[in-house]
């Protein structure tokens, strides 16, 4: 675990986020972004990240992103924890290459990110980060309102196989109906009615 306040490699000024993004080709970005994040009232289009060895980058270091902390290390992920208190169950997590940057969220800090995670518990705060991940068109889970960010995190129900795991994700919108329907589908999963044999030849 990196301890030492994290030099970001290319500090950003509010100004910077009119351009494209220095470290890119010209032309290979759109110009420019949009001063607020757009909402996504559009159904979400569910996908499968594979995190091995990809950096994630969570601002706020609370319980909500202890439980996300946790799910993102478990598939692999890099961890940069970008927060001035750290809760204890993500300082047990963090190995020695995750970093916890400490200190508030500034402009800069999602370098090098694959996916931007904010739940600061300040809605401007989670606003800027959603402003930066926007920028490098790299997606963003606002843990504070799902609407002010570009993914969300699924309810899940996991059945242990010997030939591996099988997941079932839950996306409504609604976290509260989300997590129900994956407790239904977790007992679904247990109940031994689900086809759960492997069947590719490999
Ligand atoms: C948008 C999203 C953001 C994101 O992706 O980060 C989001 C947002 C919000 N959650 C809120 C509340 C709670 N969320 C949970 C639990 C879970 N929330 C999860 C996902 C998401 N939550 C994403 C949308 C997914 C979708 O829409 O389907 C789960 C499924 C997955 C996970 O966290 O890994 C996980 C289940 C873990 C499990 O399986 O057990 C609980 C229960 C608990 O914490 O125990 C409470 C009550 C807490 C309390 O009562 O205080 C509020 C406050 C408003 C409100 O109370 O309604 C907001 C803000 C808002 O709605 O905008
Ligand atoms: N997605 C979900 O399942 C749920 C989401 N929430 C939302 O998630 C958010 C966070 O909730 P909790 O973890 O309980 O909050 P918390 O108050 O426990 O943690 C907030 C964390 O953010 C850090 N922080 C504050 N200002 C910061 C800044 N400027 N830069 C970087 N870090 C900063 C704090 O040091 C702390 O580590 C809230 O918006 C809450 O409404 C709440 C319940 C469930």
């Amino acid at each position: 675990m990196t301890l030492a306040p994290y030099a970001p490699a290319a500090p950003l000024a509010p100004s910077d986020l009119a351009g494209s993004p220095a470290h890119l080709p010209a032309g290979a970005v759109s110009p420019g972004m949009t001063s607020d994040v757009a909402p996504t009232q559009a159904d979400s289009f569910p996908l499968a990240l594979l995190l091995e060895d990809k950096l994630v980058v969570l601002v706020g270091g609370g319980a909500v992103a202890a439980r996300r902390a946790a799910a993102f290390a478990g598939a692999g992920a890099r961890l940069r924890i970008v927060a001035p208190t750290l809760h204890p169950s993500i300082a047990e997590l963090l190995g020695p290459q995750d970093e916890w940057v400490q200190r508030e969220f500034i402009l800069g800090d999602l370098t090098d990110a694959w996916l931007a995670h904010t739940a600061t518990g300040d809605p401007a705060v989670d606003a800027e980060v959603a402003r930066e991940a926007e920028w490098r068109h790299i997606f963003c889970i606002n843990a504070g309102n799902r609407d002010a960010g570009t993914a969300a995190v699924p309810a899940r129900a996991t059945a242990h196989t010997p030939t591996g795991r099988v997941q079932v994700a839950v996306d409504s919108g609604d976290p509260r109906r989300s997590v129900a329907v994956a407790r239904h589908m977790q007992d679904e999963l247990e109940s031994g009615r689900a086809p759960l044999h492997p069947r590719r030849r490999r």
